[in-house]
């Protein structure tokens, strides 16, 4: 029984719904970005690109497709585009407060269990990239693979 229950749990990207959702979010959120004081002077140069690769990276780390490591960077390429940026506290939290007010905005699923994992993976990546961004070399090999997040101690969904 337990094989069966196990294969039929989402994973965090089909519950989010998809790859169009990761890229609604993300390409909300750095529209968002850009008239927001704190962040703007932080991206002021950053890729036309930028919000699609996000969202296929947290798409990919969610166990999407690998479109991000396949085709548009790997996650020795993510953690070197933050060395060097010198991101304080106060632009981490800002851009945890503007992607989650993203999410909602978007209509990302707002079930408990969803949300936990997102603020769980979202916690822990920002505050990487911060520590990453006092750094001048990654401290990773060249092919280290993608990190990949899942439901955590709940498990899977909300089930009313
Ligand atoms: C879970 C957290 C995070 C993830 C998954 C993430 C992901 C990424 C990825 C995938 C890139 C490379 C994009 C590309 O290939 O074009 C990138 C670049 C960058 N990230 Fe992050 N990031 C996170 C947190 C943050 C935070 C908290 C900040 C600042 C407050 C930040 C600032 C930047 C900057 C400035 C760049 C370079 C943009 C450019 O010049 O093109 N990141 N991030």
């Amino acid at each position: 029984m337990e094989p069966q229950l196990k294969e039929s749990v989402p994973t965090l990207y089909e519950w989010a719904g998809g790859m169009e959702k990761f890229e609604a979010w993300t390409d909300l959120f750095y529209q968002r970005v850009r008239n927001d004081s704190i962040l703007e002077p932080v991206f002021r140069g950053m890729a036309p690109e930028h919000a699609k690769h996000v969202a296929h990276f947290i798409a990919e780390v969610f166990r999407g497709p690998a479109q991000y490591s396949d085709n548009e960077g790997s996650h020795y390429a993510m953690i070197h585009k933050h060395l060097g940026k010198h991101l304080t506290e106060t632009q981490r939290r800002r851009w945890i407060n503007l992607i989650l007010d993203t999410a909602d905005d978007v209509g990302l699923p707002d079930d408990p269990e969803f949300r936990s994992a997102v603020v769980g993976y979202l916690e822990w990546g920002s505050r990487l990239a911060v520590i990453n961004s006092k750094e001048e070399a990654v401290n990773e090999p060249k092919d280290a693979p993608m990190p990949t997040w899942g439901w955590g101690e709940p498990g899977g969904p909300y089930i009313p």
